[in-house]
């Protein structure tokens, strides 16, 4: 079996290492660049995880790019929205119908823009829950949980059957992984709370903690679940008011005092980030199809002009 993992950073660590320790006997391959690849290559991928312990893994293959790969029967993306695109064109050689390519990002539509480049292979929808980062010396996953949905809308039975073996296949590493009955209502499940949580920690570049107990900061955050909601509502997906309560309710209750987002560790260490795949899209979404979305234009406008001074745009 041919599995390749391409963006070995956070989710990407943590998966692929997770899949090469269960599949030393298979053909893993990690698609790194420079010194981080040539670091795996010697070293070997370390992973520090407080859910499922410590790996330090051997793939079968470090290789800078996807290009000159024989065909796989899985290739797992993780890279950020903003290099999709440019990682799809190195997979044509390596994906052929029977490929299942899974992208386990944030955002609405990974899955979409991946079919649309690639145009072959059984391309799945996904989401995680984790909280994870990349050292220049190891992967680190921080707290009790790491959790992956797959799916896909409307498969056929012999695209169940796919679907369930992928999910099958990673569980057996330890990857915990579900089958998602409605993955589109999933997605944007996790989306609306990317569209608060991520949006408002990084504009504040705060955590949680001093967000919620600042009154109008809350009244903030609520506002941004709800205009992403509205979006969703526009676009037919099924969430319901019940998600929407738990989102908040999680904002309020759940999440941790110092819980922060990957948008916020993004620029808050002045790196380009996924600005566009968390506020872009809705305000584009929200003009196409009449929603309003007053807060997060404004926040978008903002945080952009701040990536635009600091030389990221
Ligand atoms: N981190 C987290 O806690 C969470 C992240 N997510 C989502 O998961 C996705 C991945 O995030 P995350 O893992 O944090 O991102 P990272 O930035 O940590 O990792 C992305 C990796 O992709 C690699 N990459 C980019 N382009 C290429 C290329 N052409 N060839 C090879 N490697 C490439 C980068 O390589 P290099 O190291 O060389 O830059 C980097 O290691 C994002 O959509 C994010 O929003 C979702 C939930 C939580
Ligand atoms: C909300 C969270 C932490 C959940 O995994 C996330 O998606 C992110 O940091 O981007």
């Amino acid at each position: 079996m041919r599995i390749t993992v391409l963006g070995l950073g956070g989710v990407g660590g943590y998966v692929g290492a997770l899949l090469a320790d269960q599949y030393k006997n298979e053909e893993v391959t990690f698609v790194m660049r420079g010194e981080r690849a040539a670091r795996t290559r010697e070293q070997g991928l370390l992973l520090k995880s407080d859910y499922r312990g410590t790996h330090l893994v051997h793939p079968a293959q470090v290789v800078e790019s996807a290009e000159g790969l024989p065909v796989q029967d899985y290739v797992i993306v993780c890279v950020k929205n903003y290099s999709l695109e440019e990682v799809c064109r190195t997979l044509s050689g390596c994906v052929d119908d029977h490929t299942i390519v899974i992208p386990i990002m944030n955002g609405a539509d990974p899955g979409d823009r991946v079919r649309q480049y690639l145009g072959k292979g059984l391309v799945l929808d996904s989401l995680i829950y984790i909280v994870a980062f990349r050292t220049p010396e190891e992967i680190v996953q921080q707290g009790n949980f790491a959790k992956v949905f797959i799916g896909k809308k409307n498969p056929s039975e012999v695209e169940q059957e796919k679907i369930a073996k992928a999910a099958e296949l990673m569980a057996a590493a330890g990857v915990d992984c579900f089958v998602a009955d409605d993955i589109e209502a999933a997605i944007w499940r996790k989306y609306i709370l990317n569209c608060a949580y991520n949006v408002s920690t990084a504009y504040y570049n705060s955590p949680i903690g001093p967000i919620r107990a600042d009154k109008a900061r809350a009244e903030e955050y609520e506002k941004l679940v709800y205009e992403a909601y509205a979006v969703a509502l526009a676009k037919k997906i099924h969430v319901e008011q019940k998600d929407i309560d738990h989102i908040i309710w999680r904002f309020y209750y759940d999440h941790a005092e110092n819980a922060s987002s990957s948008l916020q560790r993004d620029m808050g260490a002045g790196r380009v980030s996924e600005l566009d795949t968390f506020c872009g899209y809705i305000v584009q979404e929200g003009h196409r199809l009449g929603v309003p979305v007053p807060v997060m234009e404004r926040m978008y406008g903002e945080m952009k002009e701040r990536e635009v001074k600091a030389g990221l745009r």
